[in-house]
């Protein structure tokens, strides 16, 4: 099936000197690309959340690689690697929770390491297989996971795992896009995603792009959704999924995980395998990122929070593999995944 029509967004676009970047910041009020010309303007771009989602993190952060190169002269890639050891930490550790943008610097690395005097062209092919690599493993994962779906299903997202959130097409957003597509899925409610609304921003108006139209709901009424009949599934992405099958997520995601597991509801997580990190255990492990009090005190610059409230704002959490029923990935489809299953698929440990 051909989802062209279903796939028109991209968040990075490299013109073979810069990175543009679509800038999620303003969407969907304005459509601006900020022009990244060197790796720190990617790293500014990546904290602010210019360009979110694990996958496109990780794309952003190999071009960030490419442009940190490019500033050094060197002999041969592993001169050019020493050079820029300073740049390739301060990519990777833009943000802490997505393994993408970790295993992609680190691909990057092992990439240069590995290059000749025509290192400057090995990088860059680098990068551009990176986001190729990303967008055929969505348009796989799109179907498999559509094809666990019953006919007609209503499923809630939650966050952004569309265009913007990857190479482009999506993966959780991947399989909605598919299973309207193939006509499994009849209704999609999106949650907003407090604070960032990454729900109403951006899942919302990607969705438009394709003429599907989406229910936007508070974070807070799924449990609702589900106790009225609503709703046959949940279908989320992920930052990082541990060698036990669990899945760090927006925050909010284990709320509806755990929420669908009372109602008899699917919970399915789409992630290529570039989100899976065996060398992290289980969930407990990962460092949970913590962002601004002002995402929950102002919205849209207004201040609406009382000023001498104490703000705790950790912005992903972990779903236990026991409340997910399939594991979508480009390799396969991994029904209640454990760590034996998670071995059997990705080996002990995938990052390069
Ligand atoms: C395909 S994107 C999967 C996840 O990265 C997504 O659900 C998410 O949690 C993004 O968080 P964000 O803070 O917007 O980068």
């Amino acid at each position: 099936m051909d989802f062209s029509r279903y796939d028109r967004v991209r968040p990075l676009l490299w013109n073979g000197d810069s990175l543009r970047v679509l800038d999620q910041r303003v969407l969907p009020h304005r459509q601006e690309y900020l022009d990244c010309r060197d790796h720190a303007q990617v790293v500014e771009a990546i904290k602010t959340l210019a360009v979110r989602g694990a996958p496109a993190i990780g794309i952003a952060g190999a071009y960030g690689v490419v442009l940190a190169a490019r500033a050094v002269s060197a002999a041969d890639g592993a001169e050019a690697l020493a050079r820029i050891a300073t740049p390739l930490q301060e990519l990777e550790h833009a943000r802490p929770t997505a393994v993408n943008l970790a295993w992609a610097v680190r691909r990057m690395a092992a990439a240069l390491r590995a290059a000749g005097v025509d290192w400057r062209r090995v990088v860059e092919a680098e990068a551009v297989a990176i986001q190729a690599e990303d967008l055929a493993a969505n348009h796989a994962m799109g179907r498999m996971g559509a094809d666990c779906l019953p006919t007609g299903a209503r499923v809630l997202t939650h966050c952004n795992t569309g265009s913007l959130a990857t190479a482009g097409f999506g993966t959780a957003l991947g399989v909605i896009r598919a299973g309207v597509a193939m006509g499994r899925i009849a209704e999609v409610y999106a949650s907003e995603t407090r604070p960032w609304l990454q729900g109403s921003r951006l899942t919302v108006w990607e969705l438009l792009q394709d003429g599907i139209e989406a229910t936007l709901i508070v974070d807070s009424a799924s449990a609702y959704l589900m106790q009225t009949g609503r709703l046959d599934a949940v279908i989320v992405g992920a930052d990082r999924i541990c060698a036990n099958g669990d899945v760090a997520n927006k925050i909010g995601t284990y709320a509806h995980a755990l929420a669908a597991k009372a109602h008899g509801l699917k919970v399915m997580v789409v992630a290529p395998s570039t989100t899976v990190d065996m060398a992290t255990a289980q969930g407990a492990d990962i460092e949970i990122e913590q962002r601004s009090a002002t995402e929950l005190t102002h919205i849209a610059g207004v201040e609406v929070g009382a000023r001498a409230a104490k703000v705790y704002n950790p912005v992903f959490d972990v779903t236990p593999a026991d409340c997910i029923d399939f594991l979508v990935t480009e390799k396969g489809v991994i029904e209640r995944p454990d760590r034996a299953k998670m071995t059997a698929c990705f080996g002990a440990v995938s990052s390069p």
